[in-house]
């Protein structure tokens, strides 16, 4: 009978190499062993004869403690891997949080007390003036004080630290403990500045200074003072302090220190699994991406080629589909992998339904939290109920959106035709056809008036340009960036804030004055808004349906349906000219199935590979290389770990996207990937473009039927084929979602006129 234990062995030494017992396990525990003896005896020595000596005893206090943590931590675990034995893993897992709290103390303090003897050594080179007014380094009574201090620091920076866990992932290999930002603006300023601060600044501070010291020890012993010399000799039968003494001693401690350095280093090369894979070849599943102070990981982001998501592949392939990025200040949970997302936000999806909330961009676009996109609770639930009935209303699956469609394919066509076998920019068209439709869904008409479409066009493209640049990232998302300053670093959100939402005032206060509230019947998404708002204040509700709402609905209608829809056709347009073959495959089922005539949405059951081409462009434009952060709203358990309610959490569906394990070769273009062996369109749960979960695209609806009657009209009348500027390239252009890199292409009439 097969024996059942705790533990997968197996599975601990295929994670955990480094923890197989090895020939250097032996040398280092001989090495840990001697550090304890030797240490032992220093204490004593410290204690008896040095009395001045406050510094090194408590640093080789400590250094004993890292010895015997080092036997503890390390080959106590190698051991209990070796032989396999539950009861040492045991005792190695109880005790492991409070070793790992213990190493963190010894991080902050151990480093400070090297810095002090350093100075102290450094100052025995100056004057004995300079040395008087530093007494706080030489003289045994301030040391002690100084080292009081120092030990309450490293308590208390380890308090800050470590209070509120974020993911105490503890398991038989290592703890990684990863703090949640403070709330409140004082320990938060010692957690997420000072303290890292002083630790950055500390190590080549502390190292310059040796340098120095060792060039200045010829001074040493030029001034002595008698007080040194009485302080220093108290107790002691014969007076010892001499220059000579005083030389070697400062050598001795700087051979320790250097020494100490070069142990150190080869630690981080060659023997911690957190930091080795900095320098080896060697990957670690367990090691996350190291965040900075300020910047969090957002500045090893954006050093990866465009778009973000190359990053996002390079950390899942260290570190699997689920790690800790730091946006600026926010630890952020990126969850890639469709299992992976089933589980979360499909399976559990009201806990992950909220948006994570970046108070300084809502205050700064949009004066407070409203719209759709970046609202959670009641304010985020009515609005997309109401949305999604007025979609419902004005047609979205019936036949007035279908209509108001074909209308801009109409007028889509017509252009085309004009420009019989020229070079055309097919994507300045279909920007003009989906903006009227979004005007006409909002404000009841297309633009009239080419120009105003223009000018809404490029304060859109701004505000997608800049979005996803490293400075507008950087003032939204670092804390310590004041409100004040955030205008100041993004004039471009600013205009385009100025001019978007005053665009949209107008049209509202165009629409006041017209509007019949007797009138049942709405013709436009404003119209029916501001029916809905008098009859909520009518019921004594005066401001869940405000104007500021109003305008921010109308914005995030404007943003999240526009370039959405447009980029993807574009690029749609693109792959169908670089696969010639597919794009004609596509013809022939349009020419059998429907023939010369208009294609509505009643034809959409009946032409499969249409439909394929269409997956598999989504797919392949991948629109959104990095997804809208939400949060959790309550605790919830992740691989183990607990996640506390409000923690930012992305579901990267670019990365399912291009997943090669569901999608082979994900960079070819293959519509056939959507359909069965019988030709018959096949559903792949996998075509996420939309998003998954309580917050999946609002629009999905009127973005489907958009881009299926584009898509089948269009290429049912046309061939789109290479023009002569070459074939359009496949690489994509970023803002903060992907786009085609301009082309042109040649568009000729499959019918005659
Ligand atoms: C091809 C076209 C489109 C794609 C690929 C797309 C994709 C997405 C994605 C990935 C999200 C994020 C969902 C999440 O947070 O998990 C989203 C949200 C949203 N989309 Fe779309 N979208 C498209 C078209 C549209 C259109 C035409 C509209 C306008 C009616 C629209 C309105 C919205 C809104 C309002 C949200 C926020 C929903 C919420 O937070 O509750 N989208 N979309």
């Amino acid at each position: 009978m097969a024996v059942r234990t705790k533990y997968n062995w197996t599975q601990i030494q295929n994670t955990c190499p480094e923890f197989l017992a090895n020939q250097w396990d032996i040398v280092l525990a001989v090495i840990a062993a001697v550090g304890i003896i030797l240490n032992f005896f220093l204490i004593g020595r410290f204690k008896t004869e040095l009395k001045g000596s406050v510094f090194l005893f408590t640093l080789a206090f400590l250094d004993m403690v890292v010895c015997l943590l080092y036997v503890y931590n390390y080959l106590f675990k190698s051991l209990a891997l070796f032989f396999q034995n539950e009861m040492m893993a045991d005792i190695r897992m109880r005790m492991m949080t409070e070793v790992k709290m213990i190493e963190e103390f010894g991080n902050v303090f151990i480093p400070l007390l090297v810095f002090f003897i350093v100075v102290e050594k450094f100052l025995w080179t100056c004057s004995c003036r300079i040395r008087h007014n530093f007494r706080l380094f030489t003289m045994a009574t301030y040391k002690c004080v100084l080292t009081a201090v120092t030990a309450v620091y490293a308590t208390l920076a380890v308090m800050i630290l470590t209070w509120n866990l974020l993911i105490a992932e503890a398991h038989f290999c290592d703890v990684l403990l990863l703090a949640l930002p403070w709330r409140h603006v004082v320990p938060r300023f010692f957690q997420r500045v000072l303290i890292p601060m002083v630790s950055m600044i500390l190590a080549p501070t502390t190292f310059l200074l040796a340098l120095l010291t060792l060039c200045r020890i010829s001074r040493v012993g030029k001034e002595l003072n008698h007080e040194e010399i009485n302080l220093a000799n108290i107790g002691s039968e014969t007076p010892k302090l001499t220059t000579g003494k005083i030389k070697r001693s400062i050598l001795c401690m700087l051979a320790i220190y250097f020494s100490f350095m070069v142990k150190d280093f080869c630690w981080y090369v060659y023997v911690n699994p957190r930091t080795t894979s900095i320098f080896t070849e060697k990957r670690n599943s367990r090691i996350r991406p190291c965040p900075l102070p300020f910047f969090g990981n957002m500045l090893e982001m954006f050093s990866y080629p465009p778009p973000v998501s190359t990053a996002f592949s390079a950390w899942a392939k260290k570190y699997g589909n689920i790690y800790t990025i730091w946006m600026g200040d926010e630890p952020t949970i990126i969850i890639g992998g469709y299992k992976e997302l089933k589980e979360t936000f499909i399976n559990d999806a009201d806990s992950y339904s909220d948006k994570m909330i970046y108070k300084k961009f809502n205050d700064s676009l949009r004066g407070g939290d409203h719209g759709v996109i970046d609202t959670n609770g009641n304010t985020w639930k009515e609005h997309r109920r109401f949305t999604l009935h007025t979609l419902r209303d004005f047609g979205m699956g019936k036949e007035v959106m279908e209509s108001s469609i074909l209308l801009e394919v109409d007028k889509m066509e017509e252009e085309l035709k004009k420009m019989n076998g020229k070079n055309v920019d097919v994507q300045e068209l279909f920007d003009i056809a989906i903006g009227n439709i979004i005007n006409q869904f909002l404000f009841g008409h297309r633009f009239n008036d080419p120009e105003k479409f223009s000018q809404l066009k490029r304060l859109l493209d701004l505000f997608f340009e800049v979005q996803g640049s490293l400075r507008v990232y950087a003032a939204y998302l670092i804390n310590w960036i004041p409100q004040c300053m955030v205008d100041f670093m993004t004039p471009d959100v600013c205009e385009v804030r100025d001019g978007v939402f005053h665009f949209f005032k107008e049209k509202i206060d165009e629409h006041r004055e017209e509007i019949d509230f007797e009138e049942a019947e709405s013709k436009d998404y404003v119209e029916t808004y501001l029916k809905e708002q008098r009859r909520r204040e009518a019921a004594g509700d005066k401001q869940s349906f405000s104007d500021n709402q109003l305008r921010s609905m109308c914005f995030d209608i404007w943003v999240a349906g526009m370039h959405t829809t447009t980029n993807t056709i574009g690029f749609l347009t693109s792959l169908a000219v670089n696969n010639m073959e597919a794009q004609r495959k596509m013809q022939n089922e349009l020419s059998q199935v429907v023939g010369d005539r208009i294609v509505t949405m009643k034809d959409k059951v009946n032409l499969p590979y249409t439909n394929a081409f269409i997956n598999e462009a989504q797919r392949r434009s991948n629109l959104l290389p990095i997804n809208l952060p939400h949060a959790t709203t309550r605790d919830v358990e992740l691989v183990g770990c607990v996640i506390p309610k409000g923690t930012a959490v992305v579901h990267q569906i670019s990365s399912v996207l291009c997943d090669p394990t569901v999608f082979p070769n994900p960079e070819n273009f293959k519509p056939e990937r959507f359909l069965d062996e019988s030709g018959a369109l096949k559903k792949v749960e996998e075509l996420i473009p939309f998003s998954v979960g309580k917050r999946v695209c609002l629009g999905e609806g009127l973005a489907r039927m958009e881009l299926f009657l584009f898509t089948a009209n269009l290429f049912n009348q046309f061939e789109f084929s290479e023009g002569s500027e070459g074939l359009p390239s496949l690489e994509k252009s970023y803002a903060f979602i992907s786009k085609a890199k301009n082309y042109t292409c040649r568009v000729t009439p499959r019918y005659s006129l």
